[in-house]
This record gives C-alpha cells, sequence and structure tokens, in this order.
C-alpha cells in the first residue's frame, strides 16, 4: 500500500493535530488546517493500530487560514515545536479556542466560557500580528555529533541541525544558530529582560566557546516585570523555570492580581522563582509559596528578599496542602503541563480555600482539573486564554473557581 493518502481534514485536536478519517480508520493529521483536502504522508500506520498519523504534503484545497510556513524546519518530515507555523496567528486563535471547548465539554462537560486573546491585546494594546515570531527569551536544544544546535524530529530520536529558530528572540535565535557546543550537550539560552545572554551546556556555563567552570561562573538572570506604574526584580537560573514569552511575566502577573483580588492570605502553588507570588506579597498581603525544584526553591527565597509577607516552602505541593497551610483566601495554581492531578486537587479542596485562581498551558489537564474541581464544590465562574506560544498547539489559559 502506498503511504500517501487523500484526506478531508476535520476539527483540530489537542496536540497540534486534526482529526480526518481513511476508510474508517481515524487518522491524526498535522500540517493541515480544518476544512481543507490534502494529500498526507502516513507516518505511523500499523494494520491493527487504532488511528494513525500522517503529515499533510500537499494542499488540494486549502483553508483561508492557511499561510506560507514562517518556520518550515518544524514542517512535514521536519522538527517539533512549530506545528501550527502554516496557520495566521488568528487562525491559530480559533484553532485553540476550539481545542479549549472541545476539552472542556468533553472532559469537564461544561461550556468554556472565554476567548483566545492576542498577547498585545491582552496587554491591552491592540491586536499586533507581528507577535508571532521572535517572541521566545528561552530556548532549549541539543548539540549534534558536530556541535551545532540540533533538535528532536517530531516523535523520534532523530535529531536534525536548525537552519533557523523565528521563534526565538534575535540574540537567541544568532547565538544558537552561530554557536557551536560540546557534542550531544543539552544547551539551554536565556535572553533576560534585561539585556543579559546565558548559555548552559549540560548545566554548565558556556563562554566564548568553552565552558567556563568556575564555581562563581555566572549563570543566572536579572528579570524586570513592569505592570503599568509597578514593577518587580527577580534573579532566575538561566536554566531554570521561566515563561517563555517576553510578555507573559506582564500578562500572567496582571491576570493573577485581578484574579486574586482582595483576598488577604494567598498560596501561589508551583510557584517557581515567585513571578507571581512576589507581587501578590507587594503591600503586605500574607503569600505562601510551594515549590518543589531546588534551584527554583532557591531563586523564589532570594527573590522573597523584598517582599517580607512572602514564605517560601521547599516542598511538594500535595505533601505541602495535606501538611496544612492555615487559614486562605484564595489559591493560585500554576503547574506543570500535566496539571494538578486528583490527588492534589482532593488535598487543595481539603483547605476548604473559597477561591482559586487556575493557570495553566494544556487544555486537556486543565479541562481535566476543572472536572475534580467541580466535583470537590468549585464552580467555574470565570476563564480567559491567551495566546503564550504561536506556531505551536499550546496556549495560556485563566481560569477562577468559587466555592459552592
Ligand atoms: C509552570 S511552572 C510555574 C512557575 C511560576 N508560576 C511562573 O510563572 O514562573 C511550574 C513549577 O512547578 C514546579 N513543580 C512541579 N511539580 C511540583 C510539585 N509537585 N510540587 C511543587 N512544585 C512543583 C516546577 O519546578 C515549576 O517551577
Amino acid at each position: 500500500m502506498t503511504d500517501l493518502i487523500d484526506l478531508e481534514v476535520g476539527a483540530p485536536a489537542h496536540g497540534g493535530h486534526c482529526v480526518a478519517r481513511y476508510e474508517g480508520r481515524v487518522v491524526f493529521v498535522r500540517h493541515a488546517l480544518p476544512g481543507e483536502t490534502v494529500r498526507a504522508r502516513l507516518t505511523e500506520s500499523g494494520a491493527d493500530a487504532r488511528f494513525w498519523r500522517a503529515d499533510a504534503v500537499e494542499v488540494v484545497d486549502a483553508s483561508p487560514d492557511r499561510v506560507d510556513s514562517v518556520w518550515p524546519e518544524a514542517g512535514p518530515g521536519g522538527v517539533g515545536g512549530g506545528e501550527l507555523a502554516h496557520v495566521s496567528l488568528a487562525g491559530q486563535r480559533a484553532w485553540k479556542l476550539a481545542v479549549l471547548r472541545e476539552s472542556f465539554e468533553r472532559f469537564a462537560s461544561l461550556d468554556y466560557p472565554g476567548d483566545v486573546l492576542s498577547v498585545p491585546a491582552a496587554l491591552g494594546r491592540g491586536d499586533d500580528e507581528e507577535t508571532g515570531l521572535g517572541y521566545r527569551t528561552r530556548v532549549s536544544a541539543i548539540a549534534n555529533a558536530e556541535g551545532d544546535a540540533a533538535m528532536h524530529l517530531h516523535r523520534s530520536r532523530e535529531v536534525r541541525a536548525l537552519a533557523s529558530m523565528p521563534l526565538a528572540s534575535a540574540a537567541l535565535e544568532k547565538t544558537l544558530i552561530e554557536g557551536r557546543f560540546p557534542a550531544r550537550s543539552r544547551i539551554a539560552i536565556a535572553e533576560s529582560s534585561t539585556g543579559e545572554l546565558r548559555v548552559l551546556a549540560d548545566g554548565v556555563p558556556w563562554r566564548a566557546g568553552k565552558l567556563d567552570k568556575r564555581p562563581n561562573a555566572p549563570r543566572a538572570v536579572h528579570e524586570h516585570v513592569a505592570v503599568g506604574e509597578r514593577s518587580w526584580d527577580f534573579r532566575v537560573d538561566a536554566a531554570g523555570f521561566w515563561q517563555v514569552h517576553r510578555d507573559a511575566p506582564a500578562v500572567l502577573v496582571t491576570e493573577v492580581l485581578q484574579r486574586v483580588g482582595d483576598a488577604e492570605r494567598v498560596a501561589d502553588l508551583y510557584s517557581g522563582a515567585g513571578l507571581l507570588s512576589v507581587p501578590l506579597a507587594e503591600g503586605g498581603r500574607e503569600v505562601v509559596a510551594i515549590e518543589s525544584d531546588d534551584d527554583g526553591a532557591r531563586a523564589a527565597r532570594r527573590n522573597a528578599h523584598a517582599a517580607p509577607s512572602l514564605r517560601v516552602i521547599h516542598g511538594d505541593v500535595r505533601l505541602s496542602l495535606a501538611e496544612g497551610l492555615g487559614e486562605l483566601d484564595a489559591v493560585v495554581l500554576d503547574p506543570p503541563r500535566s496539571g494538578a492531578g486528583a490527588a492534589t486537587i482532593a488535598a487543595l479542596a481539603d483547605t476548604g480555600v473559597p477561591r482559586v485562581v487556575y493557570v495553566a498551558c494544556d487544555p486537556v489537564a486543565l479541562a481535566r482539573d476543572v472536572a475534580l474541581l467541580n466535583g470537590h464544590g468549585y464552580d467555574l465562574v470565570d476563564a480567559s486564554a491567551v495566546d503564550l506560544f504561536p506556531m505551536t498547539h499550546h496556549v495560556e489559559t485563566m481560569a477562577t473557581f468559587e466555592r459552592r
């Protein structure tokens, strides 16, 4: 049988592909758009498989949302991480809204009540179609045997050297593409809002083409986050967690402060380096931040110096909730991609906290946790999403819950 098939493409599904059918079997097709007719190359197609996977390699009938790919290296057969690079920005937002609606309906039996905004719209600056590129302030890659920065091909262990990385800031892209790194090392590059640029290879600072193994070699960057007249300063490890979109810190701080409202005692679960905890603690609000990663918790403690009412617990969220955090008026949680999960949501509900503010980058993980919160007596009162990950299938969603 040929590995090329013709498909009528249906709705987008979680994960950056659309659903199609071929002789009754579901095919998840990438690099296509809903409503298109495409010729697709099968990439996974076992005779007994429940579903197949395919990459659209020729467009027979194009969607009005199709554009020339802004990152062809992430196209059919290419590297992962740019699966919507062939979709207009408005089309990407419509795609992510469809996935949010479907996930909420399927996993939580609820209507997703919000929209998906572009970043400038979320900051109140009006729409700006330029934001789809050059937004990443953090990039990780892997060096190939020759020392060139490379990325994994989609669903493969094979790596391919990069000729471009247009999602990254100009300085990051130049460093990545022009640099030579230790063969097969893990490369992490960060550019801070204050203009510092750091490269780590296998966790060791990499400067002027050499590993800098001195114990005091600089590896942290300084971040400055401004919202209106207010601003906050942070120090974070170049390989530690920090929001990747250059405008994400301001978007998230704005949203979370609004949603927390006048709550006086707040827990910030999965706090990272304290991006949300430090602004929350301004003005003396009592905040407890919980972070399990050693470097993340150390950074949060250091960043908490400017915020005396912020206490940092270096530990696991579920265990810390179970041990008790005292009376709380609101909980903020921004868990990793897989979500908080049943045991943690149960421990959260046991605190009896009246308000929960949830920040999520994965619609399905969020929808599953929405269902769990609902089951524990928390109603979804509002949700909205911002496209903090253009050209990829991820979307940042903020949701507020109140106890019934
Ligand atoms: C999505 S990040 C959010 C960080 C922060 N809110 C920010 O915006 O910078 C999730 C964080 O949760 C931490 N984490 C993951 N699992 C955890 C757990 N079980 N308990 C505590 N922290 C955890 C990770 O180390 C990471 O820093």
